[in-house]
Formats: structure tokens, C-alpha cells, sequence
């Protein structure tokens, strides 16, 4: 008997042994076999570096942003690898970077087909509704929303409230002063005309309350992912959550409670971003929650202001440098001017339409200073792009703002003939060739705020010329990425008055 139970269990351990050694040979085989696959199936992926291990290649991504030539990391690979598609490392996760005019073609008329939107892993974290939710819902949430807000008939009426605040902002903050620091009263012009547009917020001082945790936000969302005491990331989460508790669902409450009881008189006040939010229903007729309506605002409060009032900043440093091209401005900013000057009139839809000027003039500081540099998307699928593979999974960057390009021929091709030279005529006529000049990105993800920001920045380049002309103080100021392109030291600048 015990011969046999240990026969048996010699047996049983043996039969076990081996069930459990082609277990593992299997699963090496699978392993070998998938890698192998894999392997075979990416064997031509794009040409690049993975960097140092976890951080790949980051700090020498932040670093050339930090230095104020953000296009240095792509264009020094683009040329290295004569590729405008090229692997790299950064935000923690492998990376296709795709650049040039070809680049953008490429992802704005492929979008939702083989990528969707993604963030780095620090915009979820300041930005906590996507632990909910993914980035590319709550990306279309938005697309959703956003057209009542921003449609033609909305957008005539936001030019007369826009020059009511320009010109309070300009007769409190630049008036009676010698010399002004542009940058961060930009922000604040942006920022109030963003207050005022979306919650109907019209205090200045409870405004001004909560300029700087916005800047905190907007400064942690692209840095290092670390959250450490004292890290700019540490602060970005701070701030986001004071925002959304302090400042942000006090003001729907109120709001949600005026609309309730009906005695919303004010008729501004039933047409801004916020009533609409607490008005809106989803596919089942679902409101939106206090929460999401305060992350949505958030968000939009972030993107709307920092981006144009980097362009706002940079309208002034370079008419200062150029008086021809400032002269062609006030010309044209005056003959309208005048008209008004009489009656007091804001200035109005057909006003905007007579700055072509002005807007050229913009349009190339949005070219040389471009806010946003590019953008991040997840491929869905595995595909090609220019005959290298891109496996499903990886992070796309889209370089949107690389005026070089590496087309099949290997030979680098300008778009912008002197592309460093400032001068608007370019955008005269036909304008750049398509899918080179692309700041507010292009397709159906372009930027909804779009015709948002152009008119605030005419708005704002109205009533800075019809003041004032002005004089760097700091000749050779720099230009520093952090994510949004910014003047180092704030640009100050001296003033002179045209009534003086
Ligand atoms: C000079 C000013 C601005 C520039 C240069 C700019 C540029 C951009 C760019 C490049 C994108 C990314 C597009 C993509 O991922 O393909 C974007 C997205 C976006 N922008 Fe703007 N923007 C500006 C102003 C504004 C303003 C004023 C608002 C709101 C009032 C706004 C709201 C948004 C939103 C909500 C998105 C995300 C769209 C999505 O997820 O699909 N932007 N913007």
C-alpha cells in the first residue's frame, strides 16, 4: 500500500513537473514569439533615441523649451535622421515626434481614425476628471459644448464687452504709468475678458484674486510629472483644486440658485459659458454635475487666457522693434478710432473686419512666437507614416510649428522664405502654403477658440496703439517655453502717450 501511494504521488509530482515545465516553455514561446512578432511587425519603426531609462529623453525636451528654442529638440533630430518622423522617449512613454507641413496634413485629416486625443500623465493628475473619464471623451464633451458659445451671432456680441473691459484695463492698469511690465498685464486683460465672457464675473479685485494660482496651473501642466514638495507640480495640483473649491463652484452655486428662483435679470448673465453648462443635457438628459462643470471651466479658463495673452505680449514687443510696421497699425486702428470718437461707441463686428492689418501683424508674431507648440495624440492603431511603422499605443507629438521639413527627396525645404525676418506681408494674398502656418492647430480638432482670440487680440492691439507708442527696456529680452512661450523678465516696456 505504501509502495503504491508513493508510486502514486512519484507519479502525480512527475506528471505535475512536467505539465509545469511545458507551462513555462509555452509561455517563453509566446513571449519569444510575440516579441519576435512584434518585432517583425515595427521592425521598420522611425529612426531615434530612447534616452535615459524612465525619463527617455524629457529633460532634453524641456531643457530646449526652457531655453527658449523649444524647436531645437525636433529640428536637431530632423536634420540628425533626415526624418520628419523620428522615436524618442518623453512624458514617460514612447513617442513618434511628427513635424512639418506633411506631419500636420497627416494628423489633421486622420484624426479619430488612427489616434485620439491623450495628455501626459501631469495634465490628468491637475486636471483630475479624466480619472472618470478618458482625455478623448471628455475632449468631444467639450467640442460638444463649446460651438453655442463660440457661433457667429455669440461672437459679434463678445466685441463691444471686450473693448468695455480693454478700456477699463488699459485706463486702470497702463494709464498715468511710465513704464508698464506687459506680460503679466496682458494676462490680466485676458483673464478678465475670460471672467467676464464665461461667468459673467466683472470685479476686478476678485479677479485679480486668483491670477496667480492660474499661473501655477499653467506652469505645472508640462513640467516634470513630479510631485514633491516645493515642485511646480506640487503647486499646479494645489492651485487646481483651490480654483475649483474657492473660486469656481461658489460661483455655480450662486448661479444655479438665480437661475432656480428666476430672478436672473441680467440678460448677459443668461448667455455666458456658465448658464449654458448648467442648461445642457447629454444624449440622456443628464445636466451637468457641479464638478464637471467647474473642471470644464477650468480648463477653458487655462486654455483661453495663457495662449493669447502670450500673443498680446508678443504684438508689443515687436511693433516696438519695427516703427514702419507699428505706423501701418495706428493708421489703421485710427481711421477707425476717429469714428467713434465722437459718439464713444464700442468698437463692433464690421470695426473688426477693417483690421487686416493688424491681424497680418499678428498672425506673424503667431508664427515666429507661435503659444502652443504642438500637440500630443494615441495612436489607436498600428500605422505608417512616411514608410515607418507606428505601433498602436505609442504617444504621437505633432510638432505643429516646424517651418522645416525633410520630404522624401532628403533635401530640407524652406516654407518661409527668411523665416526669422518679422514681416507680415507674407500673410498678404494667398498666405503661407497649406498646413505650414497652423498655429491654432487644423482638422476637426482645431482650436474652438479660435475666432475667440482673434478678436480679443485686435481688441487689445486697438486700444494699445490708439495710447501709446512704447520702447523695450531690455533690448535683447528672451523668450522662454514653460509650456507657453513667454518673454523672460515680462517685457517691460516704457510708455509714451499719444495725448501727451
Ligand atoms: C492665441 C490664442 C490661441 C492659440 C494659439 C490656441 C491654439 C490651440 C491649439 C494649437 C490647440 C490644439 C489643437 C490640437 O490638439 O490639435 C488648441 C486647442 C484648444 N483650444 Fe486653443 N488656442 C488659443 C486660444 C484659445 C481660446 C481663447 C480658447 C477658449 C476660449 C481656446 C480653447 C481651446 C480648447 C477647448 C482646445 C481643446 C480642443 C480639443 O480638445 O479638441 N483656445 N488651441
Amino acid at each position: 500500500m505504501e509502495q503504491y501511494h508513493h508510486h502514486y504521488y512519484s507519479s502525480l509530482y512527475l506528471n505535475l513537473l512536467l505539465l509545469f515545465l511545458s507551462l513555462i516553455s509555452l509561455a517563453v514561446a509566446t513571449i519569444f514569439y510575440k516579441h519576435k512578432s512584434q518585432y517583425h511587425r515595427h521592425v521598420n519603426l522611425p529612426p531615434g533615441r530612447r534616452g535615459l531609462p524612465y525619463v527617455g529623453e524629457t529633460l532634453d525636451f524641456l531643457s530646449t523649451g526652457w531655453k527658449g528654442r523649444p524647436e531645437n529638440f525636433v529640428l536637431d533630430r530632423v536634420r540628425e535622421f533626415s526624418s520628419n518622423v523620428f522615436k524618442t522617449h518623453i512624458v514617460g512613454k514612447p513617442t513618434a515626434v511628427l513635424s512639418g507641413a506633411e506631419g500636420n496634413k497627416f494628423v489633421f485629416t486622420n484624426e479619430n481614425k488612427l489616434f485620439v486625443a491623450w495628455w501626459p500623465d501631469s495634465v490628468n493628475k491637475i486636471f483630475p476628471f479624466t480619472e472618470t473619464s478618458s482625455v478623448a471623451e471628455e475632449s468631444r464633451r467639450m467640442r460638444r459644448l463649446l460651438p453655442q458659445f463660440m457661433k457667429p451671432e455669440a461672437l459679434q456680441r463678445y466685441v463691444g464687452v471686450m473693448d468695455d473691459v480693454a478700456r477699463r484695463h488699459f485706463a486702470s492698469s497702463w494709464e498715468g504709468r511710465d513704464a508698464v511690465e506687459v506680460f503679466p498685464l496682458a494676462k490680466n486683460y485676458t483673464f478678465w475678458v475670460a471672467c467676464r465672457l464665461f461667468l459673467s464675473l466683472d470685479d476686478p479685485e476678485r479677479i485679480a484674486e486668483f491670477v496667480v494660482p492660474f499661473k501655477d496651473v499653467a506652469t505645472g501642466i508640462f513640467g516634470l510629472p513630479l510631485d514633491l514638495p516645493f515642485t511646480a507640480f506640487r503647486r499646479a495640483i494645489r492651485a487646481s483644486t483651490y480654483i475649483r473649491e474657492e473660486f469656481l463652484t461658489g460661483i455655480i452655486r450662486q448661479r444655479k440658485s438665480e437661475l432656480a428662483d428666476g430672478k436672473n435679470a441680467d440678460v448677459a448673465k443668461t448667455q455666458d459659458i456658465l448658464s449654458f453648462m448648467l442648461m445642457a443635457t447629454d444624449d440622456n438628459g443628464e445636466r451637468m454635475s457641479e464638478r464637471d462643470i467647474a473642471d470644464k471651466i477650468l480648463g477653458l479658463l487655462i486654455g483661453g487666457h495663457d495662449t493669447a495673452s502670450s500673443t498680446c505680449s508678443f504684438v508689443v514687443k515687436f511693433l516696438s522693434e519695427f516703427p514702419r510696421i507699428y505706423d501701418r497699425v495706428y493708421e489703421e486702428q485710427m481711421q477707425i478710432a476717429r469714428c467713434k470718437a465722437a459718439t464713444g461707441e464700442m468698437l463692433n463686428w464690421e470695426d473688426i473686419q477693417k483690421m487686416k492689418y493688424s491681424w497680418n501683424v499678428a498672425c506673424e508674431v503667431l508664427r515666429l512666437v507661435p503659444p502652443l507648440q504642438g500637440t500630443f495624440r494615441e495612436a489607436t492603431t498600428d500605422f505608417v507614416f512616411n514608410g515607418f511603422s507606428i505601433p498602436k499605443g505609442w504617444k504621437l507629438c505633432v510638432y505643429m510649428q516646424l517651418y522645416w521639413s525633410v520630404p522624401s527627396t532628403h533635401k530640407t525645404e524652406k516654407y518661409f522664405p527668411e523665416p526669422e525676418k518679422f514681416d507680415p506681408s507674407r500673410f498678404e494674398g494667398r498666405g503661407p502654403a497649406p498646413y505650414t502656418f497652423v498655429p491654432f492647430g487644423g482638422g476637426p480638432r482645431m482650436c474652438p477658440g479660435k475666432e475667440y482670440a482673434r478678436l480679443e487680440i485686435l481688441v487689445f492691439m486697438h486700444n494699445l496703439v490708439k495710447r501709446f507708442k512704447f520702447e523695450k527696456l531690455i533690448p535683447d529680452e528672451k523668450i522662454v517655453v514653460n509650456p507657453i512661450a513667454v518673454p523672460a523678465n515680462g517685457l517691460p516696456v516704457r510708455l509714451f502717450p499719444h495725448n501727451a
